[in-house]
């Protein structure tokens, strides 16, 4: 499997997969069907099929496929058998949401620090987590090699700031301020938009509305 290229469509599904075979694992279920695990997902048996052959085929024919080694497999390629340093830039609304969702350690996402400009943050906690000053950015970034930077700031700041948790060593940036960073290729970033997400509810909810209307003629 090592050097194989998956295709970024398949990746954008393989969280999905690892939600509900997790959930799977919970409930004490062992091995599962395609068709069983198409039905609970909503999505097609020979997608399902065909975006797990991808790994070497976990399946068996008659068997179906054993959840917890799926579950494992699927983990290991999204890199989460390994800790995730991270730290937030912008400790607002959305800075203290993030730190204080406690679940993303489970998954091996390690809140380090949290740094912000506003000097009445220094010394205070989120979850304790300790806030800094962006004057300490660059040692603490260093010190712990921290691997993943979470902007929370206005987006006026987010390109400079992102460049400089660049070049003190971070690898991948989760985006959430409303701009493209445009960072050399080998940086990873990952754009977060909830407005986006927003927008498409938006459009299902009109075009669910027309359907409506529709069907009362
Ligand atoms: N992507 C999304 O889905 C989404 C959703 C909500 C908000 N946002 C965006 O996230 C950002 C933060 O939103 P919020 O509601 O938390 O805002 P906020 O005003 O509550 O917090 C922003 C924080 O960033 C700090 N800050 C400003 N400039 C900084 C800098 N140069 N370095 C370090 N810290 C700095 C501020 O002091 C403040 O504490 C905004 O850009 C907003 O548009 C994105």
């Amino acid at each position: 499997m090592e050097g194989r290229e998956i295709s970024q469509a398949v990746i954008r599904r393989l969280p999905r997969y690892y939600r509900y075979l997790g959930e799977l694992l919970e409930n004490g279920v062992e091995r599962i069907s395609s068709n069983d695990l198409s039905k609970k997902m909503h999505v097609t048996a020979s997608q399902i099929r065909q975006d797990l052959n991808n790994f070497g085929g976990f399946g068996q024919q008659g068997y179906g496929y054993n959840v917890k080694y799926l579950y494992t497999e699927i983990g290991k390629i999204l890199g989460l058998e390994e800790d995730h340093d991270m730290v937030i830039i912008g400790a607002g609304n959305l800075g203290h949401a993030l730190a204080n969702y406690a679940a993303f350690e489970k998954r091996g996402f390690v809140l380090k620090g949290i740094f912000d400009v506003n000097p009445t943050l220094k010394g205070m906690t989120i979850r304790g987590v300790p806030i800094h000053m962006m004057d300490e950015l660059e040692d603490f970034v260093k010190n712990n090699d921290i691997e993943i930077g979470i902007l929370t700031i206005p987006k006026a700041k987010a390109i400079e700031v992102a460049n400089q948790l660049v070049s003190y060593g971070v690898k991948a940036i989760w985006n959430f301020a409303h701009t493209d960073l445009n960072l050399p290729d080998d940086v990873i970033v990952e754009n977060v938009h909830l407005s986006e997400s927003l927008m498409r509810l938006s459009y299902n909810i009109s075009r669910y509305k027309e359907e409506q209307k529709k069907s009362e003629k």
